[in-house]
């Protein structure tokens, strides 16, 4: 017999999902935890403002794959966030969604059970539970914004979000962007191009009217006021770093052209590293002898880190997963993260607070 279909040829199944408003009635958000984002994003927003004399860390494992071992970094988090808190504001990283460069596990929304389940309604609820349980605890918290739908779903839990390297440069993402009611952060591009990300922050900033869905999950037109808080994250890329104070000035340069506010993260991890978790430390070394010798531009660092150094393929038996280490890019230990963010206080405790006047 012939098949004459001329649409969903390749589409196997299409499961309708629980919609937003439904997922937060399940799992509505505290007083607390609506709190400790009010506080995180305005934080942020101070410190990009130039109020806030810190510099903030997004700072925690490559991708959360294990709920316990995120506690467990949370809670450690939290400690040294408060010993350090005149100085440096920490902002946990609980990243559920990863960009592949081709194929791969793609986070716990998208296979909570790492094992080609695909059980993303799950994943929505893992996801939420986790997001409100750490930020009852009262640490900020901050995600990769990757698909356009989720943030109807997480977003009321999140102070910071980044857009990756390789959707900076999508409009979609960008539409996206303009409508997040956190700070944002664009990537440069994997080739280290700059440019994607100055362009990206001219299209954020302005509104924007596109297809999304609203929280009762209808397909939508949903127009944008704009977020006055993007910035860029500067990642390396194209085989090379870009966090030296040669980069630094250059992209000061292009966001001033560009009539940008000079606000630069320095991502130590990714091609700033080489992808070697155990450059990190020194990257953030670098950047802090950059703060010391008068930069003004750097106002965010992001480091990828976990209980345990480096990481794991993900194994054929679960069994064999080992605790606290990523199963994405490798991340330092929980030891080296600590020595690295008290070493950056204490050489910058008496240079930040006079750093803005
Ligand atoms: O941060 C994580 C990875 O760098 C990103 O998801 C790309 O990973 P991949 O190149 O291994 O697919
Ligand atoms: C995927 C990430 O980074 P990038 O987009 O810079 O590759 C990440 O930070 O998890």
């Amino acid at each position: 017999m012939t098949d004459n279909r001329v649409e969903d040829l390749n589409i196997e199944s299409i499961v309708p999902l629980i919609t937003p408003e439904q997922l937060k009635t399940d799992m509505p958000s505290s007083e607390a935890a609506v709190a400790s984002v009010q506080n995180g994003r305005q934080v942020v927003r101070d410190i990009l403002d130039r109020k806030d004399h810190r510099i903030f860390i997004v700072v925690g494992p490559c991708s959360i794959h294990d709920v316990d071992a995120a506690k467990e970094y949370a809670a450690r988090l939290r400690d040294l966030a408060e010993e350090v808190s005149d100085t440096l504001y920490l902002v946990m990283r609980v990243y559920f969604e990863k960009p592949r460069t081709t194929v791969g596990w793609k986070g716990l929304i998208n296979d909570p059970y790492m094992n080609d389940t695909f059980k993303i309604q799950d994943g929505l609820h893992i996801a939420r539970r986790l997001l409100i349980d750490l930020a009852e605890f009262g640490l900020p918290l901050s995600t990769e914004a990757l698909d356009p739908i989720s943030p109807q779903y997480l977003q009321d839990l999140i102070t910071w979000s980044a857009i990756g390297a390789r959707t900076t440069e999508s409009q979609t993402h960008r539409e996206m962007a303009s409508g997040l009611s956190s700070a944002v952060g664009f990537k440069n591009g994997t080739d280290g191009s700059l440019t994607v990300a100055t362009n990206a922050l001219m299209s954020v900033a302005n509104p924007h009217r596109f297809l999304g869905i609203d929280q009762g999950g209808k397909v939508s037109i949903v127009s944008t006021k704009g977020n006055p808080y993007g910035h860029v994250v500067l990642r390396g890329g194209g085989g090379k770093p870009n966090y030296d104070s040669v980069n630094i000035s250059l992209a000061e340069q292009a966001l001033a052209k560009s009539d940008l506010a000079q606000n630069i993260m320095v991502d130590c991890s990714h091609e700033n590293s080489n992808k070697n978790p155990a450059l990190q430390p020194l990257v953030m070394d670098n950047v802090t002898n950059q703060i010391l010798e008068g930069n003004k531009s750097i106002i965010g660092l992001m480091v990828e880190s976990n209980l345990k150094h480096g990481r794991q393929n993900i194994p054929a038996n679960l069994d064999d997963l080992e605790y606290g280490l990523s199963v994405t890019d490798g991340c330092i230990s929980w030891e080296e993260t600590e020595d690295a963010i008290r070493s950056m206080r204490n050489k910058l405790k008496d240079v930040l607070p006079k750093r803005n006047s």
